[in-house]
Formats: structure tokens, C-alpha cells, sequence
């Protein structure tokens, strides 16, 4: 897929404020600073569209963006960093449990996990959650060019494991770097595919 226009709709903390629900959504989520904001702008070649930051919790907000007049992508706040207050980490809970649950036309959630790390509790329970509410997700690990190839795909295989314990059929999984551009038109061409799928 070619991206002939992407666009900045709106932000907010409300699912009844999103734009119309007419087409297809894809939503970026993921631990804090694991690089949601940074695979966006890659994918959309456009540098500051979404807002990246070194240090986490920069993305605060449900924000939408329309690409090519025909799906909406979103970039949302990361989970699972430490210094946030317990309140800020319960109202983000409920922001987008509620995003999950009442978007209609969520078409298919990206949960983004650096492929540095070994299986971390919070993204399990976080995958198993979306289990739990039926929202369709694929996996991206992130970062890749920060290691070798084969540390990648260890980080691969140990998910696929424990994944396996409770999965019978694992997601999509795909290996980017914002840094490098890599994973891009796998990723797009997989968009495309779950476009041409879906009603509007
Ligand atoms: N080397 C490298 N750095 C990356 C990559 N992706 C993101 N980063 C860096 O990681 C940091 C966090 O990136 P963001 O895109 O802001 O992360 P985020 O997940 O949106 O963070 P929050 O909005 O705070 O949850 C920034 O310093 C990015 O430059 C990548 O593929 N390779
Ligand atoms: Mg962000």
C-alpha cells in the first residue's frame, strides 16, 4: 500500500468523541517508550505526526489519524511505567478498556513489545485480556536494529512459548525498526489485506 496522505484528526480520552466510526481502525498499544509514537510516523513517512519522546509516558491521549481518506490509525499511551502514579495507571485502564470494548469499528490492535526484552507479565496479560474481550491483534517487536538478528528471534520464540501455554493459535507477528524502516511493508500490505475485509 502506498500512503498518499496521512492527517492528524483529533485527541481525547473519550470514545464518543473519536471520529465517526466508518471505517477500519488500527490501534498501536504497548508498554511506555516501546516505540508506538516512532513506528507511526515510519509507517506514515512523516517524521513528527505522532509525538515521540525519550522519556515514557509521552503520548497521554486516544489520537486519531486518517490515512488516505480511508482507515483511521491511532496512537495511544503506554502501559506499564513504573513512576506513573497507582491513579494515572487505573484511569489509563479504564480509557482504553473502554476504548476496546465500545469501539466498533477496532478492526485490529498492534501490540508493540521490544524485541530486547524476554517475556514480560504485563504484555501476556495485556494479549490475554484482548483475548478475553475478542479484539483481533498482532504482534510487533520493536527496536531490532538496537541487537543481532538471532537475539530477535530468541525474543520471538520464548513469546511464542508461553504463548502457546494458552494459545491454540498464535497472532501475526512482525519484527520493525523505526530506526532502520524495517518491517514497513509488511505491515502495510498486511493493513491493506484486513482492509479489503472489511465492510464500511
Ligand atoms: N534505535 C531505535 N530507537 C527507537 C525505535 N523506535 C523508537 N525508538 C526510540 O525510543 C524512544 C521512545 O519512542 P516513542 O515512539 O516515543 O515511544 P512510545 O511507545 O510512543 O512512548 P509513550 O508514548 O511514552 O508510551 C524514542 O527515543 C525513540 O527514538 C527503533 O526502532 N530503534
Ligand atoms: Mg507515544
Amino acid at each position: 500500500m502506498v500512503i498518499k496522505e496521512a492527517k492528524f484528526l483529533i485527541s481525547n480520552t473519550r470514545v464518543d468523541l473519536c471520529p465517526e466510526p466508518n471505517k477500519p481502525e488500527y490501534a498501536f498499544i504497548g508498554r511506555s517508550n516501546v516505540g508506538k509514537s516512532s513506528l507511526i510516523n515510519m509507517l506514515t513517512e512523516q517524521k513528527g505526526l505522532a509525538k515521540t519522546s525519550q522519556s515514557p509516558g509521552k503520548t497521554q491521549l486516544i489520537n486519531h489519524f486518517l490515512i488516505n481518506d480511508q482507515w483511521y490509525l491511532v496512537d495511544l499511551p503506554g502501559y506499564g511505567y513504573a513512576k506513573v502514579s497507582k491513579e494515572s495507571r487505573e484511569q489509563w485502564r479504564k480509557m482504553i478498556n473502554y476504548y476496546m470494548q465500545k469501539r466498533e469499528n477496532l478492526t485490529c490492535v498492534f501490540v508493540l513489545i521490544d524485541s530486547r526484552h524476554e517475556p514480560m507479565k504485563v504484555d501476556l496479560d495485556f494479549m490475554q485480556h484482548l483475548g478475553e474481550l475478542g479484539v483481533p491483534f498482532v504482534i510487533v517487536f520493536t527496536k531490532t536494529d538496537k541487537q543481532s538478528a538471532t537475539k530477535t528471534d530468541s525474543t520471538i520464540a520464548a513469546y511464542a512459548r508461553k504463548m502457546q501455554e494458552t494459545w491454540d493459535e498464535l497472532p501475526r507477528m512482525f519484527k520493525t525498526s523505526a530506526e532502520k524502516r524495517t518491517g514497513r511493508e509488511e505491515i502495510l500490505q498486511f493493513i491493506e489485506e484486513v482492509n479489503a475485509q472489511v465492510q464500511y
